[in-house]
């Protein structure tokens, strides 16, 4: 059996001369919660949308769930469920009518449907809100309705656009512990997101920039592999010290994280600490673990610009 599920090769989409997603390789492993990570404009939601079909690569191979995209894209339609950050459902309807509606599209008998559904209501917590208009549900309410309807046929794969933006830490959490229920049931679910805790718990992680991928791996993999040295600093002033050390060759970036400033260095140097302490001799220094957020530091913008050079 084959256990990647989602193979790119040179992926690429042009829109007009703007190069969108740029040359992406992804082999995706069956049944494995992976995430696109990156800033607003990466190319996080169009890569989503090619490996649906619903857009057509300008170059580049695609294969989902066994399926050559674009040209097999309708057969996958049904394998699929879609999500995009945008509440997509019916406002006027009801929670119930519009989980019916879905099931209508689907051509679910009114049997199947009446089991379907009702198994949906209680696994997303909906049941004494099945007679609520949707439009008046809340944030994470939404959520739990969209990601009912986007998996009531079951699908293999399930993608989600920033499927959280819109819902505090609480609903959050709890959404997150319904895409483990299904990647546990062997659901493989991509889900796009700006947010650290999120792309923390996701199995496998891909770091966006300009439509390119800059990093892949499991967060605690990118962790191992960060190539720079990460330093929290304590002490009196520390934002000046943060300005005074911003613009040195060997600060990838500086960052004041409550009384604490966090320093990641470039590799290059032989003694960092000692660098570091002839900077700012009166500041408490001490070398630390890098967190996924000195990845992606380190993977966009200027940090990944420092990090290569050095
Ligand atoms: N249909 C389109 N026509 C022209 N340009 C587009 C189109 N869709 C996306 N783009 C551009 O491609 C780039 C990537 O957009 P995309 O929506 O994939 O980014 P994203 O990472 O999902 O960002 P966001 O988090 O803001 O949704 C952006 O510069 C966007 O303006």
């Amino acid at each position: 059996m084959n256990d990647i599920v989602i193979k790119t090769q040179g992926l690429t989409k042009y829109f007009d001369d703007y190069c969108a997603v740029n040359d992406l390789d992804l082999a995706i492993k069956r049944g494995s919660i992976y995430g696109f990570l990156g800033p607003n404009g990466c190319g996080k939601s169009t890569t989503m949308r090619l490996l649906t079909g619903l857009l057509t690569p300008s170059a580049g191979e695609v294969k989902v769930l066994g399926y050559d995209l674009p040209n097999q894209a309708e057969a996958l339609r049904l394998k699929i469920g879609y999500m995009t950050q945008k509440f997509s459902l019916y406002d006027n309807l009801s929670v119930l009518e519009n989980l019916q509606f879905v099931a209508q599209i689907y051509g679910l008998s009114r049997g199947q449907r009446r089991e379907r559904l009702s198994q949906l209501l209680a696994m997303y917590h909906l049941e004494d809100k099945q007679h609520v208009r949707a439009g008046s549900l809340s944030g994470g309410q939404k959520q739990r309705l969209a990601l009912a309807a986007a998996t009531l046929h079951e699908p293999p794969l399930l993608l989600l656009d920033e499927p959280t933006s819109a819902v505090d830490p609480e609903n959050r959490r709890e959404f997150w512990e319904r895409l483990f229920d299904l990647s546990d049931s062997g659901t493989t679910i991509l889900v796009s997101t700006h947010y650290m805790d999120e792309a923390e718990r996701c199995h496998g992680l891909a770091i966006m920039e300009l439509g390119k991928k800059r990093a892949d791996g499991s967060p605690a993999q990118l962790m191992e592999q960060l190539k720079a040295t990460v330093f929290q600093l304590t002490g009196a002033g520390l934002r000046q010290v943060g300005k005074q050390l911003a613009d040195l060759a060997p600060v990838i970036s500086t960052a004041q994280i409550g009384n604490t400033l966090r320093v990641l260095l470039t590799p290059g140097l032989p003694d960092a600490k000692a660098w570091l302490h002839q900077q700012v001799a009166h500041i408490n220094i001490e070398q630390v673990k890098p967190n996924l957020e000195d990845v992606f530091v380190a993977s966009t913008g200027v940090g990944y610009a420092k990090s290569i050079q050095n």
